[in-house]
């Protein structure tokens, strides 16, 4: 909706309503459109502000509206009559104007913001194009060079910004609409004739030749023609989902019924780490960056020395990217746990042994003062456990970060079944102030994010076996999508991790055979093998690849690792056989989803969109396929499903690739769209179908 107002004297205001953001839903438009009218129609009106209730301009298109049919007015013809109005008409932006808020304001014939408001065109960030004239009258106000900035980073901009680079006409610490006001007063009467951006030439700049001249001639009917064909693609349609998946999964809620709703968060303003190795040097890094006191815990003398000189010059670094003149938070180093005793939350990042994280644990709860939060950081350790060994086990929570720790924007907050939703509530509420994307997910080996890693990781192992390369298998996923293969990840993050879980597992290590079943399922003994002949990765600067030393970074194929995978197949009778990237992605990608449909089946993640989440944000999935779970309803259900049972027809000594129930009932009922899923498990669930 849009309200019309005539403020004394002669000034017509139009206000738009549609909170939160005032999205140019089809009530706004054919508000606007009735408004703008009115205005035009009453001789007293002699000029117009537009501006946004509670203190946000304009969010731009409602996104929501995408998926169905485009009802109400269309938005460039809307945008068009405002810039044809005889009368100034001026934005009032507050907040923010962004994509279609921000065309809409480039329509306009004048624009005053608020100091605060922030500005951009981030459709490209949907997979879109600013198509509601934002392509062609951004460069003819700002430059070729400047607007091809801002349309293809999708960044929002500050005022101060947008004024310096001509967006704005005026900027204001005071009222904008009042400012707003004024200033149509003052300019009605005077020539439109040069606020009409659209009518206006582009300047370009003198090395661009009189082809792209041309071309901006005929701007509007392209930017239509591309925006029509954007608008009917699948990285479209799977951008949008990823921009809401961010915001579904901030609305949690676990199987108890507890949820971000109903739970209160206490607000904390001291916080203890403890271990100082990388993660928990990066934790410290995220908590002092919100404002929290830290005391920063390390009981070795020479890795807490380190990390005293690290972690102040990593805190300096950070507040320097995100323009901070000072980092605000306050670091204590400490070797003693005594010095925790005063905090309201502690984060263990020990090294990830459960007798170890026990043993810290079992210290914690004597030395904490009643009502202190526990956090675990581990990456798939069991959060029972650990509460178990506490005085107050629904105090007890895991907070997985993802390396580095002040980087990644994915925070696993996970519940045990006797955590607190106060204690769950204070985790994501943490998250959020650190800017993370926080996910609540259940307790179970690897949580979500690790646990379908593994069938993924497995699949790309029996691939080498069968006659893959690790570059082909990484070349696949990163022709997918994926910043790095798979491959490539693991000489990253260091080979010894899975290592030393398979080894914990019983599944390696002296005395267990090398054969290729284990615990009764196909087993590669693969990358143990490797890490026996001491390549761990990037840091031995050797792992799948070779690097130029220890710390290498730029992955080259070894010899070594072809002539290791000849011999190991003609040790185990394996014939080499070619395969296909199609085959690579089906089984890696398939075997994973199929994990994350076992996931949403035994309640471990609410619903696919935190799942989708978890894998775009802590696992490079590519944002342009949506998440696994989206990626899978594009693929169809019923082709996902028929791949996997062929599969494991092939190999039915691989569990991973027997299609989950979940799968199977979606699929018996029609393959319903990814964003009804969560309704349907829950269904099932009461009538005991999975
Ligand atoms: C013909 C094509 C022409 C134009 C194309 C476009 O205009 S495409 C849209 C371009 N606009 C954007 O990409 C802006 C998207 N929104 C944001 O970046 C942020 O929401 C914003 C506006 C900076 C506010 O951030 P904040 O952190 O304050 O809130 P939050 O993100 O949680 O959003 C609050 C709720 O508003 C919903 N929402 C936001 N923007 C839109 C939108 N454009 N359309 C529909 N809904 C929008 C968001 O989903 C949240 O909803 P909730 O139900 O509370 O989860």
């Amino acid at each position: 909706m849009a309200m019309y107002s005539r403020l004394p004297g002669s000034v017509a205001l139009i206000t738009l309503q549609n909170p939160p953001v005032n999205a140019l839903s089809a009530a706004v438009r054919q508000g606007i459109v009735d408004t703008v009218q009115r205005a035009l129609k009453d001789p007293k009106v002699t000029s117009v502000v537009i501006c946004g209730q509670n203190g946000k301009f304009c969010g731009g298109a409602d996104i929501r509206e995408f998926a169905g049919p485009m009802l109400g007015p269309p938005l460039v013809p809307m945008i068009h009559a405002i810039e044809a109005v005889d009368k100034p008409v001026a934005a009032a932006i507050e907040g923010v104007a962004l994509g279609g808020g921000l065309e809409l304001a480039l329509g306009c014939h004048y624009r005053i913001a608020h100091s605060k408001a922030l500005l951009g065109l981030p459709e490209v960030t949907l997979g879109l194009l600013p198509g509601a004239g934002g392509s062609q009258r951004l460069p003819r106000l700002i430059g070729l060079t400047a607007a091809l900035d801002l349309i293809t980073t999708g960044r929002h901009i500050s005022a101060a910004e947008a004024l310096k680079l001509g967006i704005l006409d005026q900027v204001t610490d005071n009222n904008v609409v009042d400012q707003a006001v004024e200033f149509v007063r003052r300019v009605a009467g005077q020539p439109l004739d040069s606020r009409r951006l659209s009518t206006l030439p582009c300047p370009c700049p003198p090395d661009v030749d009189s082809l792209l001249d041309k071309a901006m001639v005929k701007g509007m009917e392209k930017e239509r023609d591309l925006l029509t064909t954007l608008f009917n693609s699948g990285q479209a349609r799977a951008l949008q989902y990823a921009f809401f998946s961010q915001r579904v999964v901030g609305k949690w809620s676990l199987p108890s019924g507890a949820s971000w709703d109903n739970s209160a968060a206490r607000t904390i303003s001291k916080a203890a780490v403890i271990g100082l190795g990388t993660m928990g040097r990066g934790i410290v890094v995220a908590l002092a960056l919100t404002g929290i006191s830290v005391v920063a815990v390390e009981t070795q003398e020479k890795q807490l020395a380190e990390a005293s000189q690290a972690v102040p010059a990593m805190l300096q670094r950070e507040a320097g990217r995100r323009s901070l003149a000072t980092p605000p938070g306050v670091i204590s180093f400490s070797s003693n746990l005594q010095d925790v005793s005063e905090v309201e939350l502690v984060i263990e990042a020990v090294f990830e042994d459960m007798s170890l994280k026990l043993q810290v644990f079992r210290h914690l709860t004597s030395v904490c003062r009643p009502g202190t939060l526990l956090c675990s950081n581990t990456s798939g350790l069991d959060i029972d456990q650990l509460a178990a060994v506490t005085q107050s086990p629904g105090l007890v929570v895991g907070m997985h970060f993802f390396a580095p720790a002040h980087v990644m924007k994915l925070l696993e907050v996970v519940y045990g079944p006797r955590s607190s939703p106060e204690a769950v509530a204070t985790a994501m509420q943490l998250g959020k102030r650190m800017g993370k994307v926080s996910v609540a997910v259940g307790n179970c080996p690897g949580f979500v994010g690790n646990r379908m890693l593994k069938p993924y990781l497995e699949q790309a192992n029996f691939l080498l076996e069968e006659g893959a390369t690790p570059q082909q298998v990484d070349e696949a996923l990163e022709e997918f999508g994926f910043p790095m293969g798979v491959f490539r990840m693991s000489d990253l993050s260091g080979l010894d991790v899975g290592w030393r879980i398979r080894k914990e597992a019983g599944l390696t290590g002296p005395g267990v055979e090398s054969t290729r079943t284990r615990q009764g399922r196909r087993y590669s003994p693969l990358p143990d093998q490797v890490c026996e002949a001491g390549r761990l990765g990037q840091k031995t600067g050797r792992g799948w690849y070779q690097y130029d030393g220890p710390g290498g970074r730029v992955a080259r194929s070894d010899p070594w690792v072809h002539i290791f995978l000849e011999a190991y197949r003609a040790e185990h009778g394996l014939v080499a056989r070619s395969i296909a990237p199609e085959e690579i992605l089906e089984r890696c990608l398939y075997a994973l989803i199929n994990e994350g449909f076992n996931i949403l089946q035994d309640a471990m993640a609410a619903g696919p969109e935190d799942i989708d989440a978890i894998y775009v944000f802590g696992y490079g999935w590519p944002r342009h396929h949506g998440g696994p779970m989206f990626h899978a309803g594009q693929v169809g259900l019923g082709r996902i499903l028929e791949r996997l049972q062929h599969h494991h027809h092939n190999h039915p000594d691989v569990p991973h690739l027997k299609p989950s129930t979940l799968l199977r009932r979606l699929v018996a009922v029609g393959s319903p769209p990814v964003q009804t899923w969560r309704e349907f498990i829950n269904k099932e669930r009461v009538h005991s179908q999975l």
